[in-house]
């Protein structure tokens, strides 16, 4: 892998309707660090992530990705938000992976095709390319888009939840995916939920609660005092979130 810039966050704030959903946030996801982004539900985490990929503009602050361009940065939405009722199939869901370098209208070449198939025997799938991504479980749609994430080979990938309602066998293949991601020193967040598996599985972790409760290697981010002040702030906010203040207080 090249060298990969760092995603720096200064003073971030993003916000929907001026309510902000990430307040004041600042630091850096180092080249080729492995980090969990944990909160409680409404923290901010999917804001921050959609944010980093260019899909909202912060209200104010700034988000450096240096000189990475928009193909270098992969991102996987939560599987909520896809349609699978596209009548697609396995084949060309995964092969989009090839168009940032190939564009939407050139054809597949055959060592394009090639690696396709590999990327899905990668995921456990051989013999799917021509399944309906609606016919999937939850588990092997997932492992279709780790696929196509796999052909991607973006300096830096986004996870919006990838193991949500995924069997364990599932989560523990595509976990090996994402340490290999690691050792190949890509840049790697993932918006997780189980606290055991960032223990497990994540060198560092950004504790969100619409502000940065900590950030840093997970063993110092997740302590008990930390959780507590996160669980905290999120039964502190009101339904309708106050919006930002100039005085940077949330009103
Ligand atoms: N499109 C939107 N329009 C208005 N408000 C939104 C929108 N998306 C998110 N929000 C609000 O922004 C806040 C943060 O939402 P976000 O989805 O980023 O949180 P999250 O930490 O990912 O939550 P969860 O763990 O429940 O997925 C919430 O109060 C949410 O209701």
């Amino acid at each position: 892998m090249s060298a990969i810039p760092p995603l720096v966050v200064e003073d971030l704030t993003v916000a929907y309707d001026r309510h902000p959903a990430v307040h004041h946030l600042s630091g850096r996801f180092e080249p080729g660090s492995l980090t969990a982004v944990v909160g409680p539900n409404g923290a901010g985490k999917s804001t921050l992530v959609k944010a980093l990929v260019g899909l909202i503009t912060p209200a104010q602050g700034r988000i450096s990705t240096g000189k990475l361009r928009r193909r270098d940065i992969a991102y996987l939405p939560q599987q909520a938000e896809i349609d699978r009722s596209f009548p697609i199939m396995v084949a060309d869901t995964v092969a989009l992976g090839h168009w940032g370098r190939i564009g939407l209208l050139r054809a597949l070449t055959g060592a394009m095709k090639h690696e396709m198939a590999h990327a899905l025997s990668a995921v456990g799938l051989e013999g799917f390319e021509a399944r309906p991504i609606g016919s999937l479980s939850v588990g092997q749609f997932q492992r279709v888009l780790f696929a196509r994430l796999l052909l991607q080979d973006a300096k830096v990938i986004l996870l919006d939840e990838p193991f949500n309602a995924i069997d364990a066998k599932t989560t523990a293949d595509l976990l090996e995916l994402v340490a290999r991601w690691h050792g190949e020193a890509r840049t790697v967040v993932a918006v997780l939920h189980d606290m055991d598996q960032v223990r497990s599985h994540f060198p560092d972790t950004l504790l969100l609660a619409r502000e940065q409760i900590a950030w840093g290697p997970t063993a110092t981010a997740l302590t008990a005092e930390h959780l507590l002040r996160a669980r905290h702030m999120a039964e502190a906010w009101a339904e309708n979130a106050g919006v930002c203040a100039p005085d940077r207080r949330i009103a």
